[in-house]
């Protein structure tokens, strides 16, 4: 018998009182207010405190039960969330309670801070948010991979961490359907012959094969999997990193460059004269992650090779570059394929709305395809005032 049930506004609250978190007579309020792809998240009030209850469902809420998706999916969640916790506490949220069964994590109530993207999209800059994600970043990352845990512990923990059918959503979804005319993707007509363009773009293709194999086959650390500007609750002095549930071990590359590309999506949104604090962030969280990561290495590190010169540097190098690829790809994707930003669909003035998809497409193709060219964040920031 399945001990899941699809929790209520009205069994949400049963559940918190029955925990104990509220007393019994405290009268509540419990609003479910999920806006993201996939789950529900309850925001369950009382005179003094609140809590959030994270649930997920049997399927994908965005596209409804003929996608049937894990519930696994909210274990990895929780667990990535407490890890997350112990590398990087400042920047996650406190979590009180889990259930498997049930598919819920009850969490800390961030609603005194503001999702980053609808703050960026208000006209927000957040002037810390770069240099704490630079720094969740790099703890996380370092703090799962093989250096700080030896080979061994951390193949244990990424065994722990496999997370199929969410990796199958971003194989496909990010690597493969916007190349193809694939049934998910979804673009306005507008932007057809730039999308016929693209699909007939071998080369662009090529590239995105050698970044999807990276993809597939790198295990360098635990990711949290999709690292947008939805994924960040942010004040003027706060960071918070929600959402882990696509967490996996992959390549070190792959956050920051999610980071990345959606503040670059959020620039295409602003006139050239506000986005300077965007282009910032870019070059700060680049800094601040290479920082963190070298201070890490040579703190706590397992690898004989540690200390070899030239290796370090190495490293951070690739992963720049496979960092370039993958932001190109995550613009390319939210502007053609099934889950787009807001950043680019909000533009009311349809051509303006059409000429920030084709340079985030263009921009996009360009970073997939010439991602070795780029060794530093000012670079890419050049290249993208440039424009193409
Ligand atoms: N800890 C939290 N505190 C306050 N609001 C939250 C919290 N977690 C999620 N939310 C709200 O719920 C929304 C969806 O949460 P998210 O974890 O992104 O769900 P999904 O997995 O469906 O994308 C967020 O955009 C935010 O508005
Ligand atoms: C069918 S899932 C699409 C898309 O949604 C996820 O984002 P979120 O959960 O933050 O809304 C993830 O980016 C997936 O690629």
């Amino acid at each position: 018998m399945s001990l899941y049930e699809a929790l209520t506004t009205e069994s949400a609250v049963s559940l918190v009182k029955k925990l104990g978190l509220f007393a019994e007579s405290e009268t509540l309020s419990c609003q479910e207010i999920g806006d993201g792809n996939l789950n529900y998240v309850f925001h369950i009030k009382g005179t003094e405190k609140s809590v959030i209850v994270k649930q997920a469902l049997p399927y994908a809420k965005v596209v409804g039960e003929s996608w049937p998706l894990t519930l696994e999916r909210a274990d990895i969640e929780n667990r990535a969330l407490r890890l997350q916790g112990q590398f990087a506490p400042d920047y996650t949220p406190k979590i009180y309670y889990s259930d498997k069964n049930l598919a819920i994590t009850m969490m800390e109530d961030l609603s005194y801070l503001e999702i980053a993207r609808t703050g960026l999209i208000n006209g927000e800059d957040y002037p810390l948010i770069a240099q704490h994600t630079g720094e969740f970043i790099a703890r996380t990352l370092y703090g799962t991979s093989d250096f700080a845990l030896g080979p061994q512990e951390k193949k244990k923990l990424q065994n722990t961490f496999c997370n199929p059918e969410l990796c199958d959503i971003t194989e496909g979804l990010v690597f493969t359907d916007p190349f193809f005319d694939a049934d998910t993707n979804d673009f306005e007509e507008g932007l057809r012959p730039d999308v016929e363009k693209l699909w007939q773009d071998s080369n662009l293709k090529l590239h995105a094969a050698q970044l999807k194999r990276l993809f597939l086959t790198s295990g360098d650390a635990l990711l949290h999997g999709d690292l947008h500007t939805g994924s960040i609750f942010a004040s003027g002095t706060e960071t918070k990193v929600i959402d882990p549930e696509f967490a996996f071990y992959g390549p070190f590359g792959f956050d920051i460059a999610h980071f990345t590309a959606n503040l670059f999506m959020n620039a295409f949104s602003r006139e050239e004269s506000r986005r300077a604090p965007l282009y910032a962030h870019v070059v700060t969280v680049w800094d601040v992650f290479t920082a963190e990561f070298t201070r890490l290495w040579n703190e706590n590190n397992t690898e004989a090779f540690a200390q070899t010169d030239g290796y370090l540097e190495w490293l951070l190098a690739d992963i720049f570059e496979q960092a370039t690829g993958f932001m190109g790809l995550e613009m390319i994707r939210r502007t053609i394929g099934l889950a787009h930003v807001k950043d680019l669909d909000s533009i009311e003035d349809e051509a303006t709305r059409l000429e920030a998809k084709r340079q985030s497409l263009s921009m996009g193709a360009h970073f997939v395809k010439e991602r070795a060219r780029y060794t530093s964040a000012d670079q890419l920031v050049a290249a993208f005032k440039e424009g193409l």
